[in-house]
């Protein structure tokens, strides 16, 4: 199993194969030692990437996944932007994973409503006060945000919600739920996955630098887990070691 840290690959399809094989292990051992594995998953760049990997993967336990959004958009479930869609047009049907195992939003809520449906849907899975998911699978936007955490944002600071609503994303749709930091933290492992040259300056401020006024994606920082970061080789190019 990969050692934790960041991980530069020359490209999308490596970064798939080495994030899927990590995936693969940390599903083995959640499954191994509880019978389940747990996983939270982002949109965008991120998913593609994911899914084009994992729709090869017929044998990581399928059944015993439990699929949670670490955000989603508030718009309807047959909807393009819908991060939850994503998933399950890639995934159901293609690999033994149930429809049923993969946790949407209620998008007929109002957001803060949807916010707090999510937080009993988490309830039915785990145990904990807090969720401890056995990864969580992050993107990074061009600004740093991570999930549905802005820069600058006051869920940057929320430290009760599990499950937060957001209607003023400076990202289209306004309207979201995010995990917050207090559920992202608590996970056994954290997976960014960020690639493009669009990415490489916010790249460099996460991993090297400002600590007085981190970005969003620099304060997932485990608790007690890993974090890994998957860059292409345009992510990672302003980085002075590589
Ligand atoms: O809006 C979102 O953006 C981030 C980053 O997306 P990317 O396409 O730049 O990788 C994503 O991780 C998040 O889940 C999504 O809702």
């Amino acid at each position: 199993m990969a050692e934790e840290g960041v991980h530069v690959l020359a490209d999308q399809a490596e970064i798939g194969a080495a994030l899927g094989a990590l995936v693969a292990a940390k599903a083995q051992e959640a499954i191994g030692d509880r019978g389940v594995f747990t996983i939270a998953v982002s949109g965008g760049s991120t998913t593609k990437i994911f899914c084009h990997e994992m729709a090869k993967r017929a044998d990581v336990g399928w059944d015993k996944w439990r699929v949670f959004m670490a955000d989603e958009r508030l718009v309807p479930l047959d909807q393009e932007d819908c991060n939850y869609k994503g998933y399950k047009d890639a995934l159901v049907g293609t690999v033994p994973l149930a429809a049923e195992h993969i946790y949407p939003i209620n998008p007929s809520l109002s957001v803060e409503a949807a916010a707090e449906d999510y937080t009993q849907k988490l309830k039915q899975v785990f145990s904990e006060d807090t969720p401890v998911f056995d990864v969580v699978l992050l993107g990074m936007g061009p600004d740093g945000h991570t999930a549905s955490l802005f820069p600058g944002h006051k869920l940057l600071q929320e430290k009760t919600l599990l499950v937060a609503p957001i209607s003023d994303s400076p990202k289209p749709p306004p309207n979201r739920v995010t995990l917050t930091f207090k559920v992202l933290n608590r996970a056994h492992c954290a997976i960014f996955v960020c690639t493009g040259e669009g990415k490489a300056a916010n790249v460099k401020n996460v991993l090297e630098g400002n600590e007085e006024n981190p970005l969003p994606a620099a304060l997932v920082q485990p608790l007690d887990g890993e974090l890994h970061w998957y860059l292409d080789t345009a992510a990672a190019s302003q980085l002075s070691a590589q």
